[in-house]
Parts: structure tokens; sequence; C-alpha cells
């Protein structure tokens, strides 16, 4: 798929429940299931390329999984060692929380990914875990993939990280509970927190106290997960944005993650001036429901607290500050940088493309609100900018290029605009 033009829509309504389920919960299903005695049953899987890679390599290690296209059956009987390669794609959750699930397993394994994961930084899982005793390497010491693993003993630890990464937090969790006593993991700032919350619903001994969780190994096999996976409040997101800077629009969507470590981009959508409300219709591990958002004016705003729980939507929250009045800023988000693209540095050019004013700074950028133009931008080979995009051609009309890295996360994404307006898709 090489390009798509996107027409410039007019008011919509819509309620839509086919939001692409959560990639973060998708990926640590498959894993966690790994962990477990007996068969995890888990229905609404992401069948996206980074999950679907996952489940791939999780059969590799040894795994027996069952899809009969609605649940998916995982049942293992420990980590095996592969006869190939375990290939992540595009995927930074994949290769980084394998590190850690793989650390401790008996065996040598190689981990790799597509181009963009292969130039991603590895060190904030690689050296935490080798401190521990894990024995990894790869190329630039260990800095980029492919990664090579030889499952070696683990000492116990506590860990202060530097960044809040629940990447980072969920290797290093997947490490302790096979490491020789209990450990601790401080972050700077809460991260995602659904590996905590799976892994205790799975019996797991782990506690969390504000940013310390404090983990006690496994004395035996967890309980296999029984789960259906909500929808991703960051897919859903850029429906959001598409009510509202779509004047009199309003958009329902459906069975969402409400968890409060992600759901910041639409608390950020609020103190802009959109109406929404949640209604929160299950809880099992996290609270799910359902988001309603409306139209309103948009006025610009800072986002500099709390980055990680809204840092896979700030491409297009950014749309909505071009949209917005006045000159809207973030700041503190230079783990932008290293994401499938520099989102600082690719936001930032494809909205100047568009005629918005745009100054970038080295941990974010501002933007003031004005008209987007019709223009033709690419994606940089990543997922979120260029679906980012395709959303501002509701307001101005887009062609965005290369945009087949929408289905490492949202294959559906084409269907669901195209209930907005008029897309052309080029093969
Ligand atoms: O743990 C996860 O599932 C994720 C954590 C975040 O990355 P970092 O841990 O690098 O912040 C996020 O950007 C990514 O899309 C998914
Ligand atoms: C950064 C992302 O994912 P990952 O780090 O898993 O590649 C994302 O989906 O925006």
């Amino acid at each position: 798929m090489k390009s798509v033009k996107v027409a410039k829509a007019s008011k919509f309504s819509l309620v839509i429940s086919e939001i692409a389920p959560d990639k973060s919960i998708s990926h640590r299903c498959a894993m966690f299931a790994m962990l477990a005695e007996g068969t995890s049953e888990i229905t609404n899987f992401l069948r996206a390329e980074d999950t679907l890679n996952s489940l791939k390599i999780v059969e590799k290690l040894g795994a027996k999984v069952i899809d009969d296209g609605i649940t998916i059956k995982i049942s293992s009987n420990g980590i095996k060692e592969s006869d190939d390669i375990l290939d992540c794609g595009n995927s930074g959750t994949g290769i980084r929380l394998f590190c850690g699930l793989l650390s401790s397993a008996d065996g040598h394994f190689v981990l790799t990914g597509d181009e963009y994961l292969r130039r991603r930084p590895m060190k904030r899982v690689t050296l935490p875990l080798r401190n521990i005793g894990a024995k990894l390497d790869g190329r630039d010491n260990g800095d980029l993939a492919p990664l090579s693993i030889r499952g070696a003993s683990l000492k116990a630890f506590h860990y202060n990280s530097k960044i809040a990464s629940a990447q980072v937090k969920s290797a290093m969790i997947l490490a302790a509970l096979r490491a020789d006593g209990e450990c601790s993991y401080t972050e700077p700032e809460l991260s995602r927190d659904h590996t905590e919350r799976m892994l205790k619903g799975m019996g797991a001994d782990i506690e969390v106290d504000k940013l310390t969780t404090t983990i006690r190994p496994m004395k035996k096999l967890l309980s296999p997960l029984k789960i259906r996976v909500p929808a991703d409040p960051s897919s859903a997101f850029f429906f959001a944005v598409a009510a509202a800077i779509t004047p009199d629009s309003n958009v329902i969507l459906e069975g969402v993650t409400l968890n409060p470590t992600r759901i910041e981009a639409f608390r950020a959508l609020e103190r802009m001036g959109s109406v929404i409300s949640y209604d929160i219709t299950d809880n099992k591990y996290e609270p799910i429901g359902n988001i309603h958002v409306k139209y309103a004016p948009l006025k610009a705003i800072t986002v500099e607290n709390n980055i990680s729980w809204l840092i896979d939507e700030l491409p297009v929250l950014s749309i909505a500050f071009a949209c917005a009045e006045g000159i809207s800023f973030v700041k503190n988000a230079e783990e932008l940088r290293v994401k499938e693209s520099d989102r600082i540095s690719t936001v930032v050019n494809n909205l100047k493309t568009c005629g918005i004013e745009v100054e970038e700074f080295a941990d974010g950028y501002s933007v003031k609100g004005g008209e987007l133009q019709e223009a033709a931008v690419k994606s940089y080979g990543d997922h979120r900018i260029a679906m980012s995009f395709m959303i501002a051609g509701l307001r101005s009309s887009m062609k965005v290029d290369d945009v087949a890295c929408v289905n490492t996360s949202f294959p559906n994404f084409f269907e669901l605009l195209k209930k907005i307006t008029k897309i052309d898709i080029e093969d």
C-alpha cells in the first residue's frame, strides 16, 4: 500500500465498536501465558503485525497456540530453545519484554526486528538485565538488535530507573519473577501498569506503592489468563481527534480501557475545550468503558506532565493543536525521538509541509494553531505518523505516502476512516 488520499470531511456522528484491541495488553497476553500452568484464553486479541509477531514467537518458544478465529488458547510447558531467530518486526514492546522473559530461560535466543526496530536503543533493558547476571549482547555493545540472549540465573535487585518506560519496567518485572530474591523497581513517573495488573491477576506476588513495584519470585506457575482484550485508547484517540477537529461532529468509542495511565490524551483534549465523557461498563484487570467526544472550538495547551501517559498519542494530539487557537507546547518528551521514527522531527516536518508554524526543541515542540493546507506528507514508516496525518486530511485533504505501516497496530483504520470521508488508496 503506497499512499492514501484523504478528502476533507463534513460533520459526522458515529458509534465505533471496532477500535483495534489494545496492543500493549495483547503483547502481554501472548507472553504471560508462557508463565502459566494450564491454558490461557484470550478473546479480542489484536490481530495486527506487532502482536501477531509476539504470538508467533511464543509458538517458536514451544507454546501450543490454538486459534479458532475468535478465542486464542495458549498452553505452555516452559520456555523451549527455538531453532530459529525470533523476529519482533516493528515492535519495541515485543523485543524489550522478550529480553526480560528470556533472560532466565534455559537456552540461547536471538531477537531481531525490522530496519526501524534495529535502529532503536536497547541498552535501557540490556544494561540493567546484564547487571543482575543476564547474558545479553548485541551490536554497539548490546544497544542495537539483533540481540542474543543466553539464559542465566538472575540476582535480586533494587533498580531506580531514570526513564518512565513501561517496556523497561515490564522487562525487569519479568526478570524479577525468576530472580533469586525479592526485587524492587522504582520509576520517576508512573508508566502504564498493565504488566503489574495482569501478573497480579494471575497470582504473581507483586505490590505497587506509588512509584515502586516490589516483586517476589514465582514459587509456582501462575494461573492462566481469561481475558477479553479491551479496545486500545491510543488507537481510539485518532477518532477522538477526528471528532474534535470536525465542526458539529461527535463519536462514541466503545469498550476502551479506561486505565488512568492510558487516557491522559483524552484529558488533554478536554483541557483544549472538547466535550468528553467516560462511562465505565466493565472492570476486569482494569476499568473498561465508552468514551464520548463532541466537537467544540479548541484552544492551545501545554503538555509537560505524565508524558508517558500520552506519549503515543502526541502525534495526533498535535493535529488538534494545529486546529486550536493559540500556541501549544509539548515539553519533557525526548522519548518521542526513539520511537518508530523520531516523532519530534517527523511531526514538525509534516506540520510545516501543511503550512503550520512549528518550532522544534530538544525535548518537544510548539505548534501555532492555523489553517491546515492541503499537502502531501510522508509517514517515515511510522504507523502513528501515517494515521495522524490522515486525520489531518479531514480538515484540509491530505496525501500520505507509505501507509502500509498502519498494519502494525490498527489494520481496520482505513475501514473506519471511510465511515467519515472518502479515501483513495493507491496500491
Ligand atoms: O509497554 C508498552 O506496551 C508500551 C510502552 C511505551 O513505550 P516505552 O516503554 O518506551 O515508553 C509505548 O510507547 C509503547 O507503545 C507501548
Ligand atoms: C511506540 C510504539 O510501540 P513500540 O514501542 O512497541 O514499537 C507505538 O505503538 O507508538
